[in-house]
């Protein structure tokens, strides 16, 4: 009975320091004008109330959005935090200030231990970082590059499209989001390591089943709450439930995996360099590890070294794959459910490319229906619905509407939010690509509309001569659609991301009818959405698929 006394004393002990501590902290912040939000808890501040309800954390965001106006402050733990949903609120954040919001303050315990926070995604900022960025932009996402990889990407498109034929022919229903997955990571990691995992050898522990666990678990943890991210002196709890040491074993066979890439390109260099005098002989288009192996130090003295290397690959494997097929995956639920809008997508491919031959990489930019479909798909669902976190470093920093921001607060911008808001978007929640088309696009467009009334029968509510008029450049210089980010954090892969997302659903669009299994109702197919780190559907599209095309094309 004595000892449990001392221990509930000490425990009230413990408490009052926490408190205390907690107090004078935020003393200092309360001096502060701060934008307004919900009450907050002691210690725990707001963390409670966002699993309220079940719902999203974009969904709740958006609730709270209306309910405290479009610049809302909450308290995770000892986190401040602000999350934007207006267009002027953004441009704030991401043009006004964007000198000193590019920040990522808040590092996750995730991001020190499996990404050691020194690569490009979640690196604070600083001149590696900078550095890193215009590699990114100078050397890897260039035209040529891109370019250099078209008939990798051809082939594994070619290869998914015959899959899917042939499960139709058994009369199998396709599950086409197993089908996405293993085409954009092999697309994915063609382009980084120059090697696919996918629809390989299984047997045994193979390269792929090692990748496939890694990627699974990287996923897992990013999206997995460590309460010691939001109350740090926490974190025993954290070494308590086995947490740490799973992430630092994560971190251990991620890097062996890379580890061994990196050795092999090194080796496979090596030989290239013997037997052609430093010219690349063979007509392999030069992966990404490669270039960054051969590229300089920062500071210019030597090569990049290999954790970095590591560090980025990995990067841009989990921002690169998710993102791009989850919205291919997206765009097709819409066009299903929208068969007027299917019937002038594909209508357009048959009017510019025709049933000889499969549309091209070099073909996108005369399709612009399909790339009005695509920006519509982004619309309604954004990938990285609310961005990736943004902050300020060490200094308190004023911005419009005089609220203080204070140091190292977690920026949150919620497009997915925007992307619905009717103050933005006529009728929001309907899928209308010709939002997107510029007046003389849309002239063009309507070559393609064998039926013009049919479009206002589906959406009878719809006023063309309104929405025609706005287009998507306006758009993002307006800040008012952002799927990529803006500004200095914006995603350096967009045009692989954009490229990717076009060009598989072209050839999906023009190479197969779409119907859904036993006869089912467009209109009833379900779009409940998960928050996984990228927005994905809780029910994976099963589909039936025709083919419209002489089959020798798939070849
Ligand atoms: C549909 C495709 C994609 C979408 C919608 C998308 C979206 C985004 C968004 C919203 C951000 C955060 C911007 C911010 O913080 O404000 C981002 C960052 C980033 N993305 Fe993408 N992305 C896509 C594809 C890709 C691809 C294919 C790659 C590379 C293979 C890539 C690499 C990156 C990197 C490295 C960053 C971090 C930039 C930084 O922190 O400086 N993304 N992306």
């Amino acid at each position: 009975m004595h000892k449990k006394i001392n221990y509930v004393s000490l425990f009230d002990m413990f408490f009052f320091v926490h408190l205390l501590s907690k107090y004078v902290l935020f003393k200092k912040s309360s001096s502060l004008r701060l934008p307004p939000g919900p009450r907050p808890w002691p210690i725990v501040g707001n963390l409670l109330q966002l699993s309220q309800g079940g719902a999203n954390l974009h969904e709740t965001f958006a609730k709270w959005g209306k309910q405290y106006g479009p610049l809302f402050y909450l308290r995770l733990g000892s986190v401040h935090t602000v999350v934007a949903s207006s267009p002027a609120m953004v441009k704030e954040f991401l043009k006004t200030h964007d000198q000193q919001f590019y920040y990522r303050p808040i590092q996750t315990m995730f991001c020190e231990i499996v990404f050691a926070s020194h690569g490009i995604v979640f690196a604070e900022g600083g001149p590696m970082w900078r550095y890193l960025r215009k590699i990114c932009i100078t050397e890897l996402f260039t035209v040529k590059r891109l370019q250099s990889f078209e008939p990798m990407r051809t082939k594994e498109i070619c290869s998914m499209l015959n899959n899917i034929h042939m499960e139709n022919e058994e009369g199998k229903v396709v599950n086409l989001n197993f089908h996405l997955t293993c085409l954009v990571n092999n697309i994915i990691t063609s382009t980084l390591f120059g090697k696919k995992f996918y629809g390989v050898e299984e047997s045994g522990e193979t390269d792929a089943l090692q990748f496939k666990q890694i990627l699974e678990d990287v996923n897992h943890w990013f999206v997995t709450l460590i309460i010691s991210d939001y109350i740090p002196s926490l974190r025993w709890v954290a070494r308590l439930q086995g947490i740490e040491a799973a992430l630092l074993k994560l971190q251990q066979r991620k890097s062996q995996f890379v580890q061994k890439l990196i050795k092999e390109h090194k080796s496979s260099m090596a030989t290239t360099d013997q037997d052609s005098g430093n010219k690349n002989t063979t007509n392999k288009p030069k992966d990404f590890m490669s270039v960054l192996l051969s590229a300089p130090r920062e500071d210019g003295t030597g090569n990049m070294d290999d954790e970095t290397i590591e560090c980025v690959v990995m990067e841009l494997l989990a921002a690169g794959t998710e993102t791009s097929m989850y919205t291919i995956e997206w765009g097709l639920s819409e066009l299903i459910r929208s068969p007027v809008v299917m019937k002038r997508v594909q209508t357009e491919l048959e009017t510019v490319i025709g049933t000889n031959r499969l549309v091209e990489e070099a073909d996108l930019p005369k399709l612009t229906y399909l790339q009005a479909v695509v920006k519509e798909t982004f619309r309604l669902h954004p990938p990285a619905p609310l961005l990736l976190p943004h902050g300020s470093l060490d200094e308190t920093c004023q911005i419009a509407g005089g609220y203080d921001i204070p140091p190292r607060t977690k920026v949150m911008v919620n497009m997915w939010a925007m992307g619905r808001d009717p103050s933005i978007w006529e009728r929001p929640l309907e899928f209308y690509p010709e939002r997107f088309l510029q007046q003389q696009q849309d002239s063009e467009a309507h070559k393609y509309d064998l039926q013009p009334n049919l479009l206002q029968q589906q959406h009878p509510t719809v006023d063309k001569t309104v929405d025609a008029t706005k287009n998507v450049d306006v758009k993002e210089n307006t800040f008012e659609h952002l799927p990529f980010g803006s500004g200095k954090r914006s995603c350096p892969g967009r045009p692989m991301g954009n490229m990717v997302v076009e060009i598989v659903l072209a050839r999906l669009l023009q190479a197969f009818n779409w119907e859904l299994p036993n006869k089912q109702d467009p209109k009833t197919l379900d779009m409940t959405e998960k928050f996984g780190g990228v927005i994905h559907r809780a029910q994976p599209l099963q589909v039936r698929a025709y083919l419209k095309l002489p089959a020798h094309l798939l070849k």
